[in-house]
């Protein structure tokens, strides 16, 4: 069942507009990533999502209510791409501060605050937050959009401009709290994380969405997978309805380029009836960051 709904949303700034005709649905307990090149309007949509700005048009609806309800605050969590925090204050002094505006009892609050920073494996938190490194201020950061439980998580670019061991905890722990039925919306520049944790992903662009879907279908609307078949002769006429997309020479041997494992068998029987033999057999998959080089060069791209 979805959690979070989207029809035809719009935003325009003035005369300018950052999101145009977006739609999709979200299920319970999915991670749901939005990718996208910078101004692609991922911040703008993830905003509207949290009830932080008005769509100029079209609808969402999250866990049952309209973004900014007080009743899907409660269920919401954000984590803003920059989340200002109170320098002043210890990290602890401030989570407790947000759960009791969530009317959070403190004993729970406690528990909750604690846990999600051992998860998060931060250190010294009764330091004062303007002390902090930027990763510790972005775990605090994290920590504060679960004080309050929330089943649906917004996070945008949770982990940008952090080293690698910070990431590493950042993203695994989106994993777990994904684990634990939690759904979680979340947009990011880093490919490789989206391609390791999300169910299903909207590339957008120019303020349009202009590919969806899991990882898998989306690879197979822009090609899929390739078999790049080397011989030493020409198996393509053995290739019955399942035509090579492309035959050619290099080095003396013939490469056949196949789009699937039958195509694969009948070039091989194609070589070897010739007389011939197949060297090498290579799988080329796109990878996530092919598609978005491709989807996103072309500047006002509908979603195909
Ligand atoms: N408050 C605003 N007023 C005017 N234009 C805005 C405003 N906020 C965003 N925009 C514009 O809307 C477009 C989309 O911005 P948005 O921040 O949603 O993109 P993004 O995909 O999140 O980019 P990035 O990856 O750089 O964070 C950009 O062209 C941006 O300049």
């Amino acid at each position: 069942m979805a959690i979070l709904e989207v029809d035809d949303l719009r935003k325009e700034y003035g005369g300018f507009t950052a999101v145009e005709g977006s739609s999709f649905e979200i299920e319970r307990g999915e991670v749901f990533g939005v990718v996208g090149p910078n101004g692609a309007g991922k911040t703008t949509t993830l905003k509207m999502l949290a009830g932080l700005i008005e769509p100029t048009a079209g609808t969402a609806v999250v866990a049952g209510q309209t973004p900014g309800e007080p009743a899907m605050q409660r269920r919401l969590g954000f984590l803003p791409e920059e989340s200002p925090l109170y320098e002043e204050m210890t990290a602890i002094d401030y989570l407790e501060f947000f759960a009791d505006l969530y009317d959070v009892p403190a004993d729970v609050s406690r528990e909750r605050i604690h846990d999600s920073l051992d998860r998060l494996d931060l250190e010294h938190r009764e330091r004062r937050i303007g002390n902090m490194s930027k990763g510790m201020q972005r775990k605090v950061a994290i920590a504060r959009a679960l004080v309050n439980d929330p089943d649906v998580l917004i996070f945008d670019e949770p982990a940008s401009g952090l080293d690698p061991l910070t990431t590493n905890y950042i993203i695994e722990f989106t994993r777990e709290l994904s684990d634990e039925g939690k759904t979680i919306v979340f947009s990011a520049h880093n490919l490789f994380h989206v391609e390791s944790i999300c169910d299903r992903i909207v590339i957008m662009n120019d303020g349009r969405i202009v590919a969806r879907g899991s990882l898998e279908e989306i690879r197979d609307a822009h090609g899929g997978t390739e078999y790049h078949v080397y011989a030493t002769a020409d198996g393509s006429r053995a290739v019955d309805g399942h035509s090579p997309i492309e035959v050619t020479r290099e080095n003396g041997q013939v490469r056949h380029v196949v789009g699937d494992m039958t195509a694969v068998d009948a070039v091989r029987e194609g070589v070897e009836s010739d007389g011939g033999r197949v060297t090498d057999i290579q799988t080329k998959t796109p990878s996530l960051e092919e598609i978005f080089l491709e989807v996103a060069s072309e500047p006002g791209r509908t979603e195909a």
